[in-house]
């Protein structure tokens, strides 16, 4: 579903990413691991949309997208979330799913000047939407709750179900264990699995918890220095000698 060859981004005279290739494919968990500074991020900004590529082709369900803007991309089903939580935080949780489907739902003004039925039955299903995906990450009860008031492992969960309630097929997720204690990071691995295996959603990973991505993922692809060091199973990476020298030189 997604096909990354060859990407590389240049910042000035750093090449941030030097010939990266990633597949995800229907249904599958995939992550993106390496040691700080490797590159990770940027090549998320780049699938995202976020930067445009300096080489290299990007294609999802077989469309090319490296030169799409990020919102175009999010339309064709694919979306993120950020290293930095990135909510709207003086507005409640409920209000923060409902802003996240307003494109979809409130595409005629008129229509929502004068509440159609046909408005009322998409607002509707977008309130019931967010309502469903508020039970499912266990933040229910603060439905009316200012986001910014939330702890940091509930913005987190807050911060997918934003992502879920767009309906996406391809869910790309920067470091979601970041900053989480372990019973949340447990929470999160049912989670990131239930997507999968009961939304049909496929899931591009970057994180830095080994033993959620060894746990979770079907495959694994290391970067280092920008550049791609190895891809396999989580067994196949974990005796990988390459890949331990690279995490030892870190330590
Ligand atoms: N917008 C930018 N302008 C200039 N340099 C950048 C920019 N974004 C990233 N870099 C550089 O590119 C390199 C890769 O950074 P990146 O954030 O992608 O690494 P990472 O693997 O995600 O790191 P971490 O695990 O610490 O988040 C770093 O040297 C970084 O300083």
């Amino acid at each position: 579903m997604l096909e990354v060859r060859d990407l590389c981004m240049r910042f000035g005279g750093l090449l941030a990413v030097d010939g990266v290739s990633v597949d995800v494919h229907e249904r599958e968990i995939v992550s993106i691991i390496g040691p700080n500074g490797a590159g990770k991020t940027t090549v998320f900004n780049c699938i995202s949309g976020f930067y445009q590529p300096s080489a290299g082709t990007i294609k999802l369900e077989g469309q090319a997208i490296e030169r799409m803007p990020d919102f175009k991309i999010s339309r064709l089903g694919m979306v993120r979330t950020f290293q930095h939580v990135r909510l709207f935080n003086s507005m409640t949780v409920l209000e923060n799913l409902l802003v996240a489907q307003h494109r979809r739902v409130n595409r005629n003004l008129l229509s929502g000047l004068f509440m159609t039925p046909n408005y009322r039955r998409r607002e509707q299903e977008a309130q019931d939407r967010a309502v469903y995906w508020l039970k499912k990450v266990n933040l229910l009860e603060f439905a009316n709750r200012e986001a910014g008031y939330l702890a940091y492992g509930q913005q987190r969960r807050l911060e997918i179900a934003r992502c879920m309630v767009s309906q996406p097929r391809l869910l790309l997720l920067d470091e979601p264990a970041a900053g989480l204690n372990p019973r949340e990071t447990r929470e999160l691995d049912s989670l990131i699995v239930s997507l999968k295996e009961d939304y049909n959603v496929s899931i591009l990973l970057i994180e830095h918890d080994m033993s959620l991505v060894m746990g979770i993922s079907d495959r694994i692809t290391v970067v280092n220095q920008g550049r791609p060091l190895a891809t396999g199973t989580p067994e196949e990476i974990r005796g990988n000698e390459a890949v331990i020298k690279a995490y030892l030189g870190e330590a």
